[in-house]
């Protein structure tokens, strides 16, 4: 079987780590790829990386190019992708690589995105209790952000399982500056980010707060509130998150580590590391693997848990073609079989 497949945003980085993957993706034809102020170039000149798609030229990004194919990848600025979404065929397959459909609650959408909320999608992130399932057959699914994969991924073991207090949990990242997307901006400026780092969006104002209090309250079935810090680091790729929450009284390390090892044991693309063992964002980089230790902290109660995934690949693109598979039904790990490179 193969699958036709559209990209837009492909002169993006999103979208083109969405074509670095398919261009090696056993059951997929890579049909119309889009682009906005640079439709009509060459895909060589933005994305030098892609030998193989070179000479293909970027159309404009309209209903009209996108349809026509089996799946349709969004790689746009948040508030682009619903419009051209609701215009798609109800058949094919529609994966968002940005937010517009990622959050429940319209309000908190209207508070931290500014724009009337478009609706909730089936949530590409295989690896949360029950997400599989939802999303066999799904034909629309939100991609996660980039840090609520790796937050998600680090903390759900510890609530599905009632090991951990609600109310308590501070998770802060560091992030490598493509998470910003390609757009010229001054803070992103090498003299800006070499050798230097930042937080940002400090005190809960930051929009992916209530993507991972959503995702980790769904996993306890009661609120959890969270305390999120993004942090800005001096390199391309890469998200490093430290997250940490109080354990309920009694909860002992055995106990957690049982919990974590339980939950992502036969996951193809999510590892416990070894004891003593802790992760590296280079490790995981160009992979869409995530990788995680934690630790009890019996001083202060709580339990450190740290992961390492890319941003562009299971943080974004690698997660869309994992969904993708899973939706389609085709092996989840085709054209995914990627490594990490070494220091
Ligand atoms: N970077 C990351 O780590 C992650 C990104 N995402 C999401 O993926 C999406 C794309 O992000 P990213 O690739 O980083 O961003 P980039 O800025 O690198 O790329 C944006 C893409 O969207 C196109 N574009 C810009 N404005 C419009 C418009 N008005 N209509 C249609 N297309 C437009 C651009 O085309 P052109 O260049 O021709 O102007 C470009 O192809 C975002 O929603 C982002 O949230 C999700 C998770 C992680
Ligand atoms: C470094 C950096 O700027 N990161 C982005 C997050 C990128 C991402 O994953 O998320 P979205 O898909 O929600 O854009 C930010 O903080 O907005």
């Amino acid at each position: 079987m193969t699958i036709s497949v559209a990209v837009s945003g492909a002169s993006g980085y999103a979208g083109g780590e969405v074509l670095r993957i398919l261009a090696g993706h056993p059951d997929v034809t890579i049909g119309a790829i889009t682009a906005h102020s640079n439709a009509g170039s060459r895909l060589g000149e933005l994305q030098p990386h892609l030998h193989g798609l070179a000479s293909r030229i970027l159309e404009d990004t309209t209903v009209e190019n996108l349809s026509g194919h089996d799946v349709v990848f969004l790689a746009l600025p948040h508030g682009a992708s619903a419009a051209i979404a609701a215009q798609l065929p109800a058949g094919t397959v529609v994966i968002d690589a940005g937010a517009d459909h990622r959050l429940e609650d319209a309000a908190a959408w209207e508070k931290f995105y500014g724009s009337p909320h478009a609706g909730t999608w089936p949530y590409g992130l295989p690896e949360l209790p029950g997400q599989r399932e939802a999303l066999r057959g799904a034909k629309r699914i939100a991609v996660p952000g980039c840090y609520p994969t790796s937050a998600l991924l680090a903390l759900t073991p510890g609530f599905s399982n009632h090991l951990l207090q609600a109310d308590d949990v501070v998770i802060v990242s560091a992030s490598g500056t493509s998470g910003a997307g390609k757009a010229a901006k001054v803070n992103l400026i090498g003299a800006e980010v070499m050798g230097s780092m930042s937080p940002y969006g400090v005190g809960g104002g930051h929009r992916h707060t209530p993507e991972i209090e959503q995702g980790l309250s769904k996993a306890l079935n009661a609120p959890v509130t969270v305390s999120f810090t993004p942090t800005l680091a001096p390199m391309s790729r890469g998200i490093l998150t430290t997250a940490t929450a109080k354990v309920r009284p009694g909860v002992t390390e055995e106990e957690l580590r049982h919990a974590w090892t339980e939950a992502y044991d036969d996951e193809p693309f999510v590892h416990l590391l070894p004891e003593g063992r802790w992760p590296a964002t280079k490790s995981v980089q160009g992979s869409n693997h995530a990788v995680m230790q934690l630790a009890l902290d019996a001083h202060t109660g709580r339990v450190i848990v740290t992961c390492a995934i890319d941003n562009l690949t299971k943080g974004t693109a690698g997660g869309a073609v994992q969904s993708m598979n899973i939706a389609l039904g085709l092996a989840e790990t085709a054209g995914l079989e990627l490594q990490g490179v070494a220091p």
